[in-house]
């Protein structure tokens, strides 16, 4: 497709040429014989690339290259300056000013014919590196939520501290589900010298041992059987962004002792290879294991440890830092109702309540997940407690008070069997008793025993007795 030129030279014959050259490439092409008309026409025309000559009879043509970057912004044209034959070092000032390429006069043609596409090939890659790089930085806004907690504040003071040094390894720890990689993401995304580089992760856990290494480090032709053809690692693909490191507490010792070089030198090599590669990556690694204690168990380099602990950003579970739990919770609800194509306004103040109680052993991953689940159930225009079912928790209808009586109603008596006119044994009526509670109380059998008033042993033993499987109340576990 043609672009907008323009061509900026007090020669005429100059200008009629190239003119015609680049609207014969399909360009369409203005042309300017001073400096002040080419910020005119500029203006008026908004050319993706512009032919300046640097000795203009009014103007440096530096001087009109500064203006146009000015007054462009970030849709300043890209500038190929025409320079005199032999004045390098305006050529070098030109570059320096800002200038994407320069060319000597007299222009040859085809010459310029090349660098214009090469100019708008470039302007095309950076719209669009800039159009991803900010989609995902606005993605992050809306997927990241600080909440309360003067312990989510720090973090986020952190992760904003650490942005500002760019090569700076960072390791996060924290339980599973507390938000290990969403605070990798927010790093990545607020360090300025890597944000537009590629974010690259890598999970120490989920690959088997012997594909780890081909995986971070790529591999040459013949390495091993399977490498028919040359690979780059991660640590390549991750040039100039971030390399996330997942789970590296699961990483297998002699995979720690050749990532401790690379974190030490900068330097590797693909498998098989014989070329030193530059690591221009940070490192970010993260773990729900207390590496300190991986250390002490002889399951963790303590040097490698040393080496990735130069920033250490620990995020507390959800249960530590209770005043982020309506926060995320509002939070997940209006984007999942949203997604979902429903008006669900908030949360109902029981749900608050019970959400409030609860211990969240999966973090905010497991909250995440009740607020969908919930966003699916619910018929209303709030968040009910009845759509809200946590595990272990009991369920809230008809919502007793945690001690009072048993919730229910007699359960519907049980079938009679094989003899339609035997009323059910005793043993009939009490499992179907204890099922019911069961499900009311999402399988919590200290509930169940309070309700029954009798002691946890004697519920138990009443379940085992009665071969009843609890595991099926129990449904709501989080994912791992
Ligand atoms: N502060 C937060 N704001 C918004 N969403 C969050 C936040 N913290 C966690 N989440 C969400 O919780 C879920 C789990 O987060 P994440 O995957 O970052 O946890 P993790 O600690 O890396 O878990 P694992 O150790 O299991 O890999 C994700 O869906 C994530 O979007």
């Amino acid at each position: 497709m043609g672009a907008r030129i323009l061509v900026v030279d007090d020669e005429k014959t100059f200008r009629v040429v190239a003119q015609a050259a680049l609207a014969a490439e399909g360009h369409d092409v203005r042309t300017a014989a001073s400096g002040g008309e080419a910020l005119g026409v500029a203006r008026a025309f908004q050319p993706q690339v512009v032919v300046l000559d640097r000795n203009l009879p009014d103007a440096d043509g530096l001087a009109v290259l500064e203006r146009l970057r000015e007054e462009g912004g970030e849709d300043a044209p890209l500038v190929v300056m025409a320079t005199a034959y032999g004045e390098i070092e305006n050529a070098v000032h030109a570059l320096k000013a800002g200038a994407f390429d320069y060319l000597t006069k007299p222009i040859q043609l085809p010459a310029l014919v090349v660098t214009i596409q090469k100019a708008l090939e470039t302007r095309r890659l950076r719209r669009r590196a800039e159009g991803l790089s900010g989609a995902a930085r606005r993605r992050l806004e809306r997927e990241f939520c600080v909440g309360a907690s003067a312990a989510m504040r720090a973090v986020v003071e952190l992760a904003a501290k650490v942005a500002t040094s760019p090569d700076t390894t960072v390791l996060v720890e924290g339980e599973s589900g507390t938000g290990k990689q969403v605070v990798a993401h927010l790093v990545h995304f607020r360090t300025p010298g890597r944000r537009d580089g590629p974010f690259v992760e890598l999970n120490c856990a989920a690959i088997p041992e012997t594909l780890l290494e081909s995986e971070l480090f790529g591999f040459e032709k013949g390495a091993f059987t399977d490498a028919k053809r040359a690979k780059p690692g991660l640590l390549e693909e991750a040039e100039g962004g971030t390399l996330f490191l997942d789970e590296i507490g699961d990483m297998p010792l002699a995979t720690q002792a050749k990532l401790l070089k690379v974190l030490e030198t900068q330097v590797f090599r693909r498998l098989g290879g014989v070329r030193d590669l530059q690591a221009d990556v940070r490192f970010l690694a993260a773990t729900h294991r207390e590496l300190a204690a991986e250390v002490a168990a002889g399951r963790f380099r303590h040097d490698l440890f040393h080496r990735l602990d130069v920033f250490r950003i620990t995020i507390p579970p959800l249960r530590e830092r209770r005043e982020d739990i309506l926060p995320l919770a509002r939070f997940f609800l209006g984007e999942l109702a949203a997604r979902a194509g429903k008006s669900i306004r908030g949360l109902a103040p029981e749900t608050e309540r019970r959400l409030l109680a609860y211990a969240f052993p999966g973090n905010v991953r497991e909250l995440r997940n009740v607020i969908e689940r919930a966003v699916v159930l619910e018929a209303g225009d709030v968040l009910s407690p009845e759509s809200v079912l946590l595990r272990g928790a009991p369920a809230p209808a008809p919502a007793p008070a945690p001690d009072a009586a048993p919730p229910v109603a007699p359960p519907p008596l049980p079938a009679a069997g094989a003899d339609p006119g035997r009323p059910p044994t005793l043993g009939e009526v009490e499992k179907a008793y204890l099922e019911d509670l069961l499900a009311r109380a999402g399988g919590n059998k200290s509930q169940v025993a309070r309700w029954m008033g009798v002691s946890y042993p004697t519920v138990a033993k009443k379940i085992a007795d009665h071969g009843i499987d609890v595991s099926r109340w129990k449904d709501d576990a989080p994912e791992s």
